[in-house]
């Protein structure tokens, strides 16, 4: 069967390629519905990666947060119409220390081989989930599952006393983590630290807010969560390493560019974890269903960051919304209509 794959060629430059759909009882065929714009994806959209790791990864459909529908499942396991997440980690292998959103081997859609801007897509069977929530909503759950693997390794590695938990990063990822972390630890305090004042509105379910440049001295966090990226995440991670309490855990989620200098004098003085998290695997999306599916409050609040919803229907309207995207405060979505 041929399909139609929208591949960035270039900064800024969106083709049409014909391609081949692989066919067969271990594949399940799925329409995208909804597909959300990540900043991974503006990296490669804008450019920002740099010449040698855009020579190497493009031509290259981009998004990796992606709901459908089912459209065709050779082995009749899936009605069609049935509503499935896709997984964008695609393991190759086991292996029964290392997570496979961890391992080597492990392939990611839009970071190295085709993402969900495509007509259909030929998914691997183990790797979509079926879901019982708004669609527009439900494009969040990749961007949810990944705060799961976080949340995850955070509870297995953190020190017990949780009175205090910090975020740093009042974005996307700051929002959800917020949201995850107040289901799971409902007695914790989570306080959240940004830039722009108008965007703390948002966090309307955490305990305070604090914009990075007005913090009380006394301040200490047991915990913190870094989800600023960028060069930006050098101040933030060095402002948490200052309000932290001593042997407490860092999470680390942002991506950036160019290596980050840390106060790493005070890492060994305050005798602080450092945990890095990226991507998410099956049972982290396992579990982000399940949260959506438990808490209606979780859906309304996610739905509080679709910034924008563009209806796709040509490569003009893909553009577009990576253009919007730019300057939306918070998610945008394409309601993929090509
Ligand atoms: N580990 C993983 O698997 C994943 C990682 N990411 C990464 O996480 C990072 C954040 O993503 P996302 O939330 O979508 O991005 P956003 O831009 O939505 O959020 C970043 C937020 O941090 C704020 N900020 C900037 N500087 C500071 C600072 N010094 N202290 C506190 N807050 C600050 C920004 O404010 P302002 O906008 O006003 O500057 C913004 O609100 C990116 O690097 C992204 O690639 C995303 C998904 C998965
Ligand atoms: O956004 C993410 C997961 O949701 C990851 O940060 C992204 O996959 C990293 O990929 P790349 O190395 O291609 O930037
Ligand atoms: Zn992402």
């Amino acid at each position: 069967m041929i399909n139609q794959a929208y591949r960035l060629i270039a900064p800024k430059q969106i083709r049409t390629d014909f391609v081949d759909l692989p066919i067969d009882d271990e594949n399940v065929v799925v329409r995208p519905t909804y597909l959300s714009i990540c900043a991974a994806d503006q990296r490669y959209y804008t450019g920002s990666r740099g010449r040698v790791v855009m020579k190497q990864k493009l031509p290259m459909s981009l998004i990796h947060e992606a709901v459908g529908e089912v459209v065709y499942d050779p082995k009749g396991e899936y009605d069609v119409g049935t509503n499935v997440v896709m997984i964008p980690n695609t393991p190759m292998e086991k292996d029964d220390i290392i997570k496979e959103n961890y391992l080597r081997t492990s392939k990611f859609r839009a970071s190295g081989f085709d993402g969900f801007m495509q007509n259909v897509v030929s998914m691997r069977r183990d790797l979509i989930i079926p879901f019982h929530v708004e669609s527009r909503v439900a494009v969040l759950l990749e961007l949810t599952s990944v705060v799961m693997n976080a949340v995850e390794n955070f509870k297995l590695e953190a020190h017990e006393r949780k009175d205090v938990i910090g975020i740093w990063g009042n974005g996307n990822l700051g929002f959800i983590s917020a949201l995850v972390l107040k289901k799971s630890f409902p007695d914790t305090k989570v306080i959240v630290f940004g830039v722009e004042e108008h965007k703390m509105a948002y966090f309307s379910f955490v305990d305070e807010t604090y914009l990075i440049n007005n913090i009380p001295e006394d301040l200490r966090v047991d915990h913190a969560f870094e989800c600023v990226g960028g060069r930006a995440s050098e101040t933030a991670i060095n402002q948490i390493i200052d309000y932290i309490n001593p042997q407490g855990s860092i999470t680390l989620m942002g991506v950036s560019e160019k290596p980050v200098a840390i106060n790493t004098r005070m890492v060994l003085e305050k005798g602080l974890t450092l945990l890095g998290n990226s991507r998410s695997n099956y049972d982290d999306f396992k579990k982000s269903v399940e949260l959506m599916e438990k808490y209606s409050d979780v859906c309304e609040y996610l739905s509080t960051i679709i910034s924008e919803e563009v209806v796709v229907q040509s490569i003009e309207d893909m553009h577009r919304a990576f253009d919007d995207d730019l300057n939306n405060d918070f998610k945008t979505i394409m309601k993929w209509e090509i």
